[in-house]
């Protein structure tokens, strides 16, 4: 017999059921990997086990649809230079690229262990990453096993940028040939930098649709240096998502809200890049699907925070921390194709998957309030509880 646990004692409930507002003084039980039981305390039924959490608030495990966790190195120069004024260009990629061939796969899994832990830490229980620091079929292809080996979902990034010493032609003939053969096994996803410095609109293309052909979901890394055709091809393709989105016309905004194609938005990024922030309150306004991520990266975005991710989506985007907590986990899910499955991540439903957390606070609303104070108190990743020691 599955044994039950019942968490009782919750001040706030954030479901995401669809009408369902938050929850006060609600219950919930989880049996092995799923939850049974959700209603208010009050009306709880008997269960094995029993957890009272006095008032906190409990919320989906984030869900972090946008890493690139599989790297060596550091880059901590060059953001130094960043915040004495130097821009951001994604020249700075070939650093990342050279100390990733240089490093064992040993060592490649040991940092992308480390981070998925701290990001489990801090409430993440539903994480994509990228290859894309490998940018030759052996390390693309060492890059996307190791990424499937701990992350929930693996897309490829072949197209970061042509490495040093490659011409254009030859690359885009290895990522849309070799290097996706040989990635093929571990990845759901293809993923392009379609800007400035890396890849134009028909390389772009060209990517996706090899992409395509050979059976992966797409995404783009659009429009997050200046004006360019990331949205549009993103959403003329059906891609999953696009994500930066920093700059951004008024045709692009329209665009996503008439499209399937999520709008991710990378806050930290943003912030770390000294980039405009990316326009949420009007994609969300405008009716697009908006998500949040971290996009964990050694470049332009060293962190795994969501919780930090949604406090400035809140402080400095100006959504509100619904809004945020939604992007951060069911937008998250959607812009995965994992929010209406069996095992859907990023909601809280009876008989679904048990990816949840509990904050050290009454509600959600203390994400924002009482920003870069850790505030994950407890953990729960498909009806395990994260060791209360590890967190
Ligand atoms: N923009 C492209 N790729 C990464 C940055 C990569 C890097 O600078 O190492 C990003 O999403 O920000
Ligand atoms: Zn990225």
């Amino acid at each position: 017999m599955t044994r039950t646990l019942l968490l009782t004692g919750i001040g706030e409930l954030t479901t995401h059921a669809p009408g369902e507002p938050r929850l006060r003084d609600a219950a919930m039980i989880i049996a092995g990997d799923r939850i049974a039981w959700i209603g208010q305390a009050a009306d709880a039924p008997a269960a094995d086990e029993s957890v009272s959490l006095e008032g906190r608030a409990v919320l989906p495990g984030w869900v972090d649809s946008h890493t690139h966790m599989v790297f060596a190195g550091d880059r901590s120069a060059e953001f130094e230079a960043r915040m004495a004024g130097q821009k951001y260009a994604a020249g700075g990629i070939a650093t990342t690229v050279r100390a990733t061939r240089a490093a064992s796969e040993a060592e490649l899994t040991a940092t992308l262990a480390r981070l998925r832990a701290e990001a489990l830490r801090q409430g993440t229980t539903f994480i994509e990453t990228k290859t894309g620091y490998g940018l030759d079929v052996a390390s693309e292809e060492a890059s996307a096993r190791i990424a499937a080996a701990e992350a929930d979902v693996v897309t490829f990034l072949g197209a970061h940028v042509v490495p040093e010493g490659v011409d254009a032609r030859t690359y885009l003939d290895l990522v849309t040939g070799p290097m996706l053969d040989a990635v093929a096994p571990w990845v759901q996803f293809i993923d392009v930098f379609c800007e400035r410095g890396a890849f134009d609109v028909d390389q772009s293309r060209e990517v996706l649709e090899a992409g395509r052909r050979a059976g992966l979901g797409l995404r783009v890394h659009g429009n997050q240096l200046g004006h360019g055709s990331g949205v549009a091809l993103a959403v003329e393709l059906g891609a999953a998502s696009v994500d930066h989105c920093n700059a951004l016309t008024d045709a692009d905004i329209d665009a996503l809200a008439a499209s399937d194609t999520v709008a991710t938005v990378l806050p930290a990024c943003d912030l770390s890049t000294r980039e405009p922030l990316a326009p949420a309150r009007r994609l969300w306004d405008a009716g697009a699907t908006v998500a949040i991520a971290t996009n964990c990266n050694p470049g332009t975005s060293y962190t795994t925070s969501m919780p930090y991710c949604v406090a400035t989506a809140v402080l400095q985007m100006h959504l509100t921390i619904e809004e945020a907590v939604w992007a951060a986990t069911r937008g998250g899910a959607i812009a995965l194709g994992v929010a209406d499955t069996a095992d859907a991540v990023g909601m809280l439903r009876v008989g679904g998957r048990a990816d949840l957390q509990v904050l050290d606070a009454p509600s959600i609303s203390h994400l924002a309030y009482r920003p870069g104070v850790p505030l994950t108190a407890a953990v729960w990743r498909a009806g395990e509880r994260v060791p209360p020691g590890a967190l």
